[in-house]
């Protein structure tokens, strides 16, 4: 592993307020250089005198950071319990009333998304999530407890769709209406038969008498009050904000009747009593479509996992060779002063940022748009942030080439998606038929891919997104005519004197600005964080 050499960075200081904090920030930046210095992530500030050993720390020192951004997962909203058959016994009461109690309802399943997750993976672990069952009613006119709710959290930018459902009141609904429409009134009071599986009777019971028992002629099958308010089938929610409150996916179905709802003049002692309603079985795709606020672009080996742990208290792996990161890794930056006051004065009152979530996506290849290398997955993870930091390393070759060939793959990206939106999953196997042999049409069935899987989601082109340079290795020996040429021609794409590197007319042409750091001595980045904070105020 190559160490730095240990020489101060004399050249970056100059650049460091004319870079970072370009003109609208400058004045601000001047009145607040206190709190400027002081702005830092909250592992950089409990250190003191700082140590750095975590920025180039062993290979086998970091740890895992599981990330999922897909999963399909199965909820089961939770069935009612069934009602009671009992009749009251007491001394002197030879044949009390009945007072056997309703079952309770069924559990439902809730949904939140709240900051400070970034990944799906616990949910993707579970696979399926059942709410509680109704517990039956039990004698004594005792009501059946009901069944627990379940509250699942996502990290906000989560989008779920619905791949299907089932739905057993509504299936009990159009059985009942079927089954009406095909008879008279009286019939229909008469006729129970079909009904006969929605009680259940008196524990003593032999199965012959379902046979002989006259069961009431019953209505559909309840739903609760609550599922009015469930979301519309099929379901489809961007959850792209906190939510304070969460919200109710599926309502846990309703608990039977109790043996007293049924007496009447012809049968004061009914033996029986119905079952609850089943709950709702719901299939979603849960996808994150908001990775985190910055996304850091660079080749392999640029540093990224560095300048991560240097701006949080992220653990990533970092070593001296390409690939070391295969998926993403998300630090946050905390804002305040470890007493909940912000340390950066946000411009919404209302609901002030406290901080941001930085992601380290695995370095990019040439040709990484035609799935070479790690390929098109990651390209989505770029996709996926909401601001871009490219970063460069500016000691191996010219950083200009370097960042336009970044944007190079990023804008054959767009382009692509542009003019095939389902290319990232179509099937890519070579279909090959020996010669002279020709092959029967066949459907070509991907069986990796499921079977209704949905199309991916619809997401801003990259090149509209801001961003901006981090150039860093700015320590190692030599780069300082690299970072002069880079901070000029970045100021030329800004002027628009020279082509955007993405090739796009209309790309982000805002403020262009180039930080040069040395991630792996902490220098030069804590401008970084209020760079980023004025990006996330402005777009
Ligand atoms: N001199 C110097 N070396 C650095 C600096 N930042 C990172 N390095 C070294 O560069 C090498 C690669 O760093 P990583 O952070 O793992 O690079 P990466 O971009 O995450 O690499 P991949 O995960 O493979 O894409 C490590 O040996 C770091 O110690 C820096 O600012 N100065
Ligand atoms: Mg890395």
């Amino acid at each position: 592993m190559s160490r730095a050499p240990s020489a101060m960075l004399p050249f970056l200081y100059p650049f460091l307020n004319s870079t970072v904090c370009t003109r609208p920030l400058a004045l601000r930046a001047a009145q607040k250089s206190l709190r400027c210095r002081r702005l830092q992530s909250s592992v950089t500030r409990s250190q003191s005198p700082p140590d750095l050993s975590h920025l180039d720390p062993e290979p086998s020192d970091y740890s895992r950071f599981i990330f999922q951004d897909k999963c399909t997962v199965t909820l089961v909203a939770g069935s009612g319990g069934h009602g009671c058959v009992s009749f009251l016994r007491e001394k002197y009461i030879e044949e009390g009333p009945p007072n056997g109690g309703d079952g309770g309802s069924g559990g439902s399943i809730y949904i939140q998304a709240v900051d400070g997750l970034s990944s799906l993976h616990k949910l993707a672990r579970q696979g399926v999530i059942r709410a509680g069952r109704g517990k039956s009613g039990q004698g004594k006119s005792r009501g059946g407890k009901r069944g627990h709710d379940v509250l699942i959290q996502v990290p906000v930018g989560t989008v779920i769709r619905e791949i299907g459902r089932f739905d057993p009141v509504e299936e009990g609904e159009l059985k009942f209406r079927t089954w009406r429409a095909s008879m008279s009134e009286e019939e229909a009071m008469e006729m129970t038969a079909n009904q006969r599986d929605r009680f259940v009777l008196y524990p003593g019971s032999q199965p012959s008498d379902f046979l002989t028992t006259a069961f009431p002629s019953l209505g559909p099958p309840r739903r609760p009050h609550i599922a009015a308010s469930e979301p519309a089938a099929p379901i489809h929610l961007d959850l792209s904000k906190n939510m304070a409150e969460p919200m109710l996916l599926t309502a846990g179905a309703v608990g039977g009747f109790g043996n007293p709802h049924f007496v009447s003049r012809a049968n004061p002692r009914p033996r029986f009593a119905t079952k609850g309603e089943g709950g709702m079985t719901l299939h979603l795709d849960f996808e994150l479509k908001l990775l985190a606020d910055v996304g850091l672009v660079g080749f392999p080996n640029a540093g990224k996992s560095t300048l991560l742990r240097s701006l949080t208290n992220s653990r990533t792996r970092i070593g001296n060779w390409e690939f070391t990161t295969l998926s993403p890794n998300i630090g946050t930056v905390v804002l305040d002063n470890g007493k909940g006051r912000p340390l950066v004065e946000s411009s919404n009152k209302e609901n002030p940022r406290t901080g941001f979530t930085i992601a380290d996506i695995p370095g990019l290849v040439e040709d990484a748009h035609l799935d070479r290398g790690l390929g098109l997955g990651f390209l989505r993870h770029i996709e996926r942030a909401g601001i871009l930091g490219f970063v460069v390393d500016l000691s191996s070759g010219n950083p200009i080439e370097t960042l336009q060939k970044l944007w190079h793959e990023l804008g054959e990206y767009d382009k692509m998606r542009d003019t095939q939106p389902d290319a990232p999953d179509s099937d890519r196997r070579v279909k090959w038929s020996p010669s002279g042999f020709e092959p029967t049409p066949m459907l070509v069935h991907d069986a990796s891919k499921p079977q209704n899987s949905l199309p991916p989601i619809a997401l801003p082109p990259i090149y509209r997104k801001p961003w901006f340079v981090i150039a860093t290795k700015a320590d190692l020996p030599g780069t300082q005519e690299n970072f002069v040429a880079l901070r000029e021609y970045l100021a030329q794409v800004q002027q628009g004197a020279v082509e955007h590197p993405s090739g796009n007319k209309d790309a982000f042409r805002g403020r262009l600005a180039a930080v040069p750091v040395s991630a792996i001595k902490a220098e030069g980045v804590k401008g970084i964080p209020n760079l980023i904070m004025s990006f996330l105020e402005h777009h």
